[in-house]
């Protein structure tokens, strides 16, 4: 969770000339597509033009007096033109309709798949939300874009440069005429493209920051009330509140004043239409026809000038979204090994390793360590020591800010982050459960396990009696909507998707801290079990869990200050003997009657005890 007020390094956003060239390149495959809906689209608007000079045309006979009879054949003309025109207009918005939701698939396809390959690193310093949020509100803005403006876009933008081309056929000085309020418009749309842009791309930042803002407070709301920071909290959420909203508002301001200056710029265009009419029908250059067509094309216009001119708003908003997700494509992808490299064993070497959260405050200070492939080691030291920053900067998940991990053998970096995905399986104490049946849950970590392999790797780590006890075996629906699992259950899964997923390398970060006493035995035994036959590094929580591996490595502040056997450490009296003694103190004798550990295992974490030993350090359990 963040510090109140703490400013986030936002994920990137692309420029006009790199959204332009990626939308290029998602419309380079479908050349066909776009040509014929063009097609239909120009050959739609050019025959509905025809029907201005029909009208004249009735007009011009109706002053001369042709007789009714003589209306027949530009009436039946003008139904002709409207089936024609309508068809072509059904069929060409259908294509453009088409081409946009291809084109939106590719987009929500490309972007989230890239979402998804992020640097996790990255996107922690970002905050989840303004990812969250580039993936839901943004696609979803590019989506209502494509599928109610794109088309109204296209069928009015045809029918401006065709309406004015045939102002130019009927006579050359109406189409001057016409162009009269075309200043206005173009002053109009910089005035408004120049204001609206930015406030629509702070708007969706604005937004970002706030859905980040709402995940961060409501995720956490126990730390949160827990420290009392429900103040500060709600300070943070309505000054982001109140800034998306006066963005917001600022945006509604500036398209109010773009559509008052649209009207001026109709009124000019009218008042010279009926001006060049008159003048040119008094003169004998046009007939009244003529002129009425030209009156009739003009107020034509009216409409798709401001759809057209109104879309841009909506444009500028799917622009700014487009941008939002295109951003993303500029962070690095995750590295791909080259030429098929892999891990020779599960040996695990840390040399001069060097990590910090922030640039001064080092976290991991030069850290040495060697596991061997098979090797048990555990992970022992205080809060904050660095346990399971290492663990992460080993699994990947954290790029080392000086030195190198290598992996059987292999530099990490050499391996990509998939291949380091491949070696290292990381267990921490956030396991998510995926919505759908228990088994496919399973199934993540290796797609084509068989129902056997599924039931043997439940069976392995001593799940598979509760799995076919739930209601529907290992076809029950968990997850959000469905069965709930209880929080060692959860852990019980990740250690059979362990299993399943057979890397060289585990690691278990707390893995087994926070299920209760008789639940923490059976996710020891269960993770033992997990781990045969791999390397297994476990920041241990509790010391029984540091007891039982090949080797103990004590972290302090950063650093590796003691490493051996838990028989060595102990013989050798220092920090880490000084950790076991006072664990097993207070397993003697209770402080003040307090609860022996197993007991205070079970009961709440801020019921009567805290985990921890008595100087502090994690790994035991005494009243607080
Ligand atoms: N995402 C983060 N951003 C900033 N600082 C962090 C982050 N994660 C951990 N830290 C800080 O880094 C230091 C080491 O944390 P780490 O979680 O690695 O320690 P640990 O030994 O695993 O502690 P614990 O036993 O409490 O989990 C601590 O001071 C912690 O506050």
């Amino acid at each position: 969770m963040s510090t109140p007020g703490a400013d986030r390094a936002l994920l990137p956003t692309a420029s006009g000339a790199e959204s332009l060239a990626a939308l290029r390149t998602m419309l380079r495959g479908h050349r066909r597509l776009t040509a014929t809906a063009v097609t239909v689209l120009v050959a739609g608007t050019g025959v509905g033009l025809l029907t201005a000079p029909l009208l004249g045309h009735i007009v011009d006979l109706v002053v001369e007096r042709r007789g009714s009879r003589a209306l027949t054949v530009p009436l039946v003309l003008l139904i002709v033109v409207a089936l024609v025109r309508g068809a072509a207009a059904a069929v060409g918005s259908t294509l453009v309709a088409r081409l946009g939701e291809t084109v939106l698939a590719a987009v929500r396809e490309q972007f989230i798949e890239r979402a998804l390959r992020l640097p996790l690193e990255r996107v922690e310093a970002a905050g989840s939300g303004d990812l969250v949020s580039r993936v839901t509100s943004d696609v979803s803005v590019i989506a209502k874009s494509v599928r109610q403006a794109l088309p109204e876009f296209t069928r009015s933008a045809l029918t401006i440069v065709l309406t004015l081309v045939g102002l130019a056929v009927l006579d050359w000085r109406f189409l001057m005429a016409a162009l009269l309020a075309m200043p206005v418009q173009v002053l109009s749309v910089r005035w408004y493209l120049r204001r609206a842009a930015p406030v629509y791309a702070e708007h969706r930042v604005a937004t970002g920051a706030l859905q980040h803002q709402l995940l961060d407070s409501v995720g956490g709301v126990r730390t949160v009330r827990a420290f009392r920071l429900n103040r500060a909290h709600t300070a943070l959420l309505e000054q982001r509140s109140a800034s998306a909203r006066d963005l917001a508002l600022g945006g509604i301001h500036i398209v109010t004043g773009f559509f008052s200056r649209l009207n001026l710029a109709e009124y000019i265009g009218l008042a010279a239409m009926l001006g060049a009419g008159f003048l040119l029908v008094d003169n004998g250059s046009v007939s009244i026809g003529t002129a009425t067509a030209a009156a009739l094309y003009f107020h034509s216009l009216f409409n798709p000038v401001n759809a057209t001119l109104f879309l841009i708003d909506d444009a500028q908003s799917a622009g700014a979204s487009f941008a939002r997700l295109v951003g993303l494509s500029k962070l690095p992808a995750e590295q791909t090994a080259p030429g098929g490299l892999a891990p020779a064993d599960g040996s695990v070497k840390v040399s001069a390793l060097s990590y910090a959260y922030a640039a001064g405050v080092p976290v991991l200070r030069k850290v040495d360590l060697e596991v061997r492939g098979g090797e048990r080691v555990a992970l022992v030291g205080a809060s904050g020591a660095g346990k399971t920053t290492l663990a992460k900067v080993i699994a990947g998940v954290h790029e080392p800010h000086g030195g190198t991990v290598s992996l059987g053998g292999v530099d990490a970096a050499e391996l990509g982050a998939a291949g380091v995905r491949r070696a290292v399986t990381l267990i921490s104490q956030e396991v998510h459960v995926f919505a759908g049946p228990l088994a496919e849950d399973l199934r993540l970590a290796r797609p084509e396990a068989t129902d056997e392999e599924v039931r043997a790797a439940l069976s392995r780590v001593g799940a598979l009696e509760w799995a076919q006890a739930l209601t529907d075996g290992l076809d029950t629906v968990v997850g959000e909507g469905g069965h709930r699992l209880t929080v060692a259950q959860a852990q019980h899964l990740a250690l059979a998707r362990l299993v399943l997923a057979d890397p060289p390398i585990a690691i278990l970060d707390e893995a087994t801290a926070d299920a209760g006493s008789a639940g923490a035995r059976v996710l020891e035994e269960a993770a033992l079990r997990a781990l045969e036959g791999r390397t297994g590094l476990v920041v241990a929580h509790r010391l029984p869990q540091a007891a039982t591996a090949d080797r103990v490595v004590v972290l302090d502040e950063g650093r590796i200050v003691e490493t051996g056997s838990h028989d060595e450490l102990v013989a050798a009296g220092g920090r880490y003997a000084a950790l076991w003694a006072a664990w097993s103190d207070s397993r003697r004798e209770p402080v003040d009657g307090a609860p022996a550990p197993e007991r205070c295992a079970a009961m709440p974490a801020d019921a009567q005890c805290t985990r921890g030993f008595p100087d502090g350090t994690g790994g035991g359990f005494v009243r607080s």
